[in-house]
């Protein structure tokens, strides 16, 4: 089993992953995350980005290649050390805000934190000041179903970061948020990440989303297509609402051209 390359806190090669139904959804896909950077993974709808955040967060596993997180095989751990995995080093972020009905905004922002073993005074006072981060501090007492969808998807985003995970999958992450919206919490996302050093694979089909990211891969019907650096994004609004971040050098988008 060739080792992976130390710089890569994430490395998958090969990746075959097929459905129970037959539906292939990825065929070979190899790739490497370094620490700390924030990777997009582009490509249309059913281009298989789900499936190979899942594979590489050890949510599923790959019925051939491997994957390794900071040179340990992920693809050869049981099921409960991926869950393991996943709840310590891990965070997770859906397309649609994913709560605990029962919970307020800052109760369920702070649960994986409590399961990760901080007291329950500690893990409010992170909840809380990730929520103020979002812009949803005003709303910390409220039930999910006193929320508006986007800001159910704000609280699930605070969520994930709060715990300051290693690697943070997070899969089409602005989708429930009004355009206006996207930009600045996708930049709240990216700039949260980079201070606090956390690697970042996000899953996107909008290539201004992609531009946010330092790298791109892109993917088609389960393979990657050429990927294409582009200088970095002009600091301007443009006309759909998304206003590029400042401080970032390297950004780039993807090519869906094979
Ligand atoms: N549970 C499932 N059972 C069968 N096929 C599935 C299942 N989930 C996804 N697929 C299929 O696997 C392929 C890859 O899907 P995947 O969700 O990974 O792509 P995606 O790029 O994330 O798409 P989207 O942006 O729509 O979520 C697609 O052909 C899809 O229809």
């Amino acid at each position: 089993m060739e080792a992976p390359p130390d710089n890569d806190v994430l490395w998958a090669r090969a990746l075959h992953f097929q459905h129970h139904d037959g539906t292939p959804a990825l065929s070979g896909v190899s790739l490497g995350v370094r620490e700390g950077e924030i990777l997009a993974v582009s490509g249309p709808r059913g281009s298989g980005k789900t499936t190979l955040l899942r594979c590489l967060s050890g949510m599923i596993r790959p019925q051939e290649g491997e994957v390794w997180f900071n040179s340990v095989p992920v693809h050869t751990m049981g099921p409960l050390s991926r869950e393991r995995l996943r709840r310590d080093r891990f965070g997770w972020i859906d397309p649609a805000p994913v709560l605990v009905p029962e919970l307020n905004a800052w109760e369920n922002t702070a649960l994986p934190l409590m399961l990760r073993g901080t007291g329950r005074r500690r893990a409010k006072t992170a909840a809380l000041e990730w929520l103020e981060r979002l812009d949803v501090g005003d709303r910390a007492r409220r039930r999910p179903h006193e929320l508006r969808q986007s800001e159910r998807q704000r609280v699930c985003i605070a969520r994930a970061l709060a715990v300051g995970p290693s690697v943070l999958f997070a899969d089409e992450p602005t989708a429930p948020l009004h355009r206006a919206d996207r930009a600045q919490v996708l930049r709240t996302l990216t700039t949260a990440a980079r201070s606090h050093g956390i690697t970042v694979v996000l899953a996107t089909h909008d290539a201004r989303t992609a531009a946010l990211a330092d790298r791109a891969v892109a993917l088609l019907d389960g393979r990657r297509v050429k990927t294409v650096h582009l200088p970095p994004v002009a600091e301007t609004t443009t006309a759909a609402g998304t206003a590029g971040p400042s401080g970032t050098e390297g950004r780039a988008a993807c090519s869906l051209s094979v």
